[in-house]
This record gives C-alpha cells, structure tokens and sequence, in this order.
C-alpha cells in the first residue's frame, strides 16, 4: 500500500471498527489461507435467462421462493465494460464512498483512489467492504446507474410508488476485496433480493427461514470481535454444517456465484457471503406482487408512517393490493425478523402504536463490518435503536 493509503486506511479502520486496535485486523492471519477462498460446491440451481420468459421465472422460482442462480440475464449491462478496476479508478478517483459506520452510525467513506489500493493489498481478516447506496443521490455517483439496468425478471417494484425520497434504501454498489463479506443475515421488511456480480467469485451460503438463528449465527465466544463477519462464519459455523449431525431439515445450500451470474435469494432466506477475490457487484431489494403480504406485514409493523403512504398509492395505483391488506392479519407470524442482535426478539413500540413514528425501527440491514440500513436520511437512527434492542 501506498504511504498515503496508509495513513487514510488508518484513521478509516479506526472509525468503522473501533473494538480492534491495529494489530488486531490481522490476528487470524485469515490471508495465508486459500481453503476459505475456495470452494467446489455447486448446490444451487442455474438457469439459464435465454429459454425462461419473465412469467416462467416467476411461477417456478419467485412464488415457490426458490434460491436461483441466473445466467446470462445481464450480457447487455455496460457495467461489464465500465466497471473494471481500471477504469472505475479513474472515473471515480476522488470521489468517496461508503466503506463502513462509526459508532454514531454516520457513514466512514473513502475515495476510490485508496479504497483501490487497499482492496488489492491489504492483509486484513475481514477486509473494509466498499457499499455505497446512495450513488444514486450524488451528482457523480450517479453515473452508476447509466452502467445497468434492472433485470427483466425483477422489474416489479411497489416501493417505487411511495417515493424515492420516502422508501427504504434499496440499492447497493459494492465492490470487495478478496475474504471481505456479509455476515449471516436475513433481508430487511422481507424483502426478496438479486445480486448481480460484474467481475471476481463470491461464495454463497443459503438456509431455509425456519432455520433456528442459534444455529446459525456466531457468538462473542466464537470470536468475540469479529462475530458478525461473513469469514468468520464460513471459520466458525460452516463446518458444523458439513457434519452428519447437522439437522437435515435445514440443508446448506452453498456454491459459486461467478462473474456474469445473478443470483435470486428469497424473501427469508438466511444467506451469508464471501468474496473469493476481488469483486465488483450490485445488488438491490424489492417489494413484488408475490412478496407483497410479508412485506406490508413487516412494514405496518416497523414504519407504520410509512405503510400509510404506502397504503394510500396502493388504492390509486394497485387496487388489488389495497384491498389485499384488509385481509392480511399483519399480528399474525411471518417467520423470522431480519435483526441481526441475537437477543431480539421483541417487537417495536411501532406494533401497538399507531402514531409512533418510523424511527421505532428495527429493520435494518446489518451485516459484517458495514451495516446498510433500510433507514435513510438519518442513519444514527438504526444505531440507536441496534443499542435499544440488546437492552
Ligand atoms: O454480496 C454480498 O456481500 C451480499 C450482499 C447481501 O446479502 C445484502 O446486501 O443483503
Ligand atoms: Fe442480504
């Protein structure tokens, strides 16, 4: 790294991962093992986009909420060209982006010119993940957006109707260097997701919901600074899964997601992700017709101000869906909630009262050491209620 790397990197580690002091970011010396990086599984089905029309992708893999990895559904994306490393180091040199949260949850950036240098040459455990979702705010950021488009399988997004301004974020950029990742978690407000990966391997783990999260989710004692990264699940938790004493109901659905791919993850779903190399992707999350009862449940439940909002385009623009909640018991169960904090199980002060306001939040996005939010304009607002919840 660059001296001037260096010292940026150091000030930037500090404020997103405040527990470790600067030795500890290579305590594991994660780098000089290849196993983790590696994988040969390919136990997630592949599609291939060519021969599947819109309405056959929905029947067979989105109502029957099936995890898919799809081929070739973004050949025509100029990302493919615009997007590599090269060039995104000199379009975007000094522009910041968002590699983590310090501990008042305001964002840690970073420009590309660093970011870079450090992705390629860094030792680290769990390296800094660039994830930026708000490119589509900023005036060169934006330009992002020019590099794709959302694939024809998923154009459906009732969100839309809410407002840019008022609905959650829902699109990331990220690019990540070789052992960065996600944590084990499941998406917020139920939301299904699509990932679509530009260059480099990520490594995929995928459970059914009904998976109980004590299985899944590694404790303080596990590693009790680094519990919530995507590698130190694939150290800790993922050989547990391999064992023949791993309960059979709740099978690990693991593979390779490779450059070209999108891959489809369900509304529910656990996942956890690695990135094997360098990679550069994006993903976003979405409210469909399909996902629709779940997800009003969850939004009445978490941003009540919202779901008025929401309601009110609904009856102008989808009818059939307004009509819809009246029948939606939105007390009842709908499977796991998508918080992270092992200790919460409690619902929010939004669930019984109608005038607090979204703030009562408890959904939110968090994963590895950069925790994306569904909450936007005020990102302490998740800190404070992440703090809230483990009281
Ligand atoms: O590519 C990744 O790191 C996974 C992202 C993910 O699961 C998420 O954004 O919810
Ligand atoms: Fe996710």
């Amino acid at each position: 790294m660059n001296s001037r790397t260096l010292k940026r990197i150091s000030s930037v580690r500090l404020k997103a991962r405040s527990e470790l002091k600067p030795e500890e970011w290579e305590q594991h010396h994660y780098y000089y093992d290849q196993n983790v990086v590696s994988c040969f599984k390919n136990q997630i089905e592949r599609i291939d986009a060519r021969n599947i029309t819109r309405e056959e992708f929905i029947e067979k893999y989105e109502r029957p909420a099936k995890p898919v990895i799809i081929q070739h559904l973004i050949d025509d994306w100029p990302a493919f060209e615009k997007w590599t490393v090269e060039k995104l180091g000199r379009k975007y040199r000094n522009q910041r982006f968002k590699v983590g949260e310090d501990d008042d949850g305001k964002s840690v950036k970073l420009k590309m010119k660093y970011f870079l240098d450090y992705a390629s040459n860094n030792h680290d455990d769990s390296p800094l993940y660039l994830f930026e979702s708000s490119f589509g705010e900023h005036p060169k950021k934006k330009r992002l957006i020019d590099d794709y488009d959302v694939p024809e399988y998923f154009t459906e997004d009732l969100f839309q109707l809410v407002g840019e301004h008022r609905r959650p974020p829902y699109r990331w950029w990220c690019i990540g260097p070789q052992r960065s990742g996600t944590g084990i978690h499941i998406d917020p407000l139920g939301t299904s997701a699509w990932n679509a990966l530009i260059s480099g391997h990520k490594r995929w783990c995928i459970f059914p919901p009904s998976t109980p999260r004590e299985l899944l989710k590694p404790t303080s004692s596990d590693s009790p600074k680094n519990k919530d990264e995507g590698i130190t699940w694939f150290k800790v938790i993922y050989p547990r899964t391999q064992l023949s004493s791993w309960p059979k109901q709740y099978p690990c659905l693991e593979a390779v997601q490779y450059p070209g791919e999108v891959i489809f993850v369900p509304g529910g779903y656990w996942h956890v992700v690695l990135n094997m190399d360098l990679t550069v992707a994006v993903t976003q999350n979405f409210c469909s017709s399909v996902n629709f009862p779940t997800v009003w449940t969850r939004v009445v439940r978490s941003r009540p101000k919202m779901s008025k909002k929401f309601l009110e385009r609904l009856k102008r623009r989808r009818p059939d869906l307004a009509r819809l909640t009246e029948k939606i018991d939105v007390n009842g169960d709908t499977g796991p909630r998508s918080d992270t904090s092992s200790s919460s199980s409690s619902s929010s002060s939004a669930d019984s009262s109608p005038d607090s306001t979204d703030e009562s939040d408890t959904e939110s996005k968090p994963t590895g050491n950069h925790q994306r939010s569904f909450e936007k304009g005020d990102e302490s607002v998740v800190k404070k209620i992440r703090v809230s919840e483990q009281q």
